[in-house]
């Protein structure tokens, strides 16, 4: 598995965490940035890796904000993204078995290292569930065929 990984300043830290902790799981991936804690904007990075899993160069992803709500919307902006919020172990577990979430997105304000971490560990190890929420989350798309130009 690939992981495409993004953030904006306020997430720079968090992502460092995440790389060491991806490589000491042999888990690859791609940095797409931001590459210091000097302040960016949010939605580039969101954006980027967003493109990132839609086009198939990475298999997942995983982006870091202060809050993660301003990086997580901007990742759902592109279509086939199903970018999940997450502050939880148990939301991360159902964020794939429901819903087959592509992209994980984490506040760095707003939850520790180490809980961090253990959600991405849960997220990156849960599969989709299939059967019924196969069809809820076909009836997302449907929603976002109809804005696509
Ligand atoms: O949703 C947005 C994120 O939490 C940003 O990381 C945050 O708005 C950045 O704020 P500031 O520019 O004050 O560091």
């Amino acid at each position: 598995m690939k992981i495409a990984l993004g953030s904006d300043h306020g997430g720079f830290q968090l992502k460092e965490y995440i790389k060491e902790h991806l490589e000491k799981r042999d888990i690859e991936y791609i940095d797409y940035g931001t590459d210091s804690t000097e302040s960016v904007d949010y939605p580039e990075f969101g954006q980027k890796v967003a493109e990132a899993v839609k086009n198939g160069e990475c298999d997942r992803g995983i982006v870091c904000c202060g809050t993660g709500i301003g990086i997580s919307i901007s990742a759902n902006k592109v279509p086939g993204i199903r970018c999940a919020l997450v502050s939880d172990c148990y939301s991360a577990k159902m964020s794939r078995e429901h819903n087959n979430a592509n992209v994980l997105a984490l506040g760095a304000r707003v939850i520790g290292k180490d809980l961090a971490l253990e959600i991405v560990d849960v997220w990156i190890d849960t599969e989709f569930q299939g059967g019924r929420h196969e069809r809820r989350v076909n009836k997302i798309s449907d929603i976002e065929n109809k804005y696509v130009i």
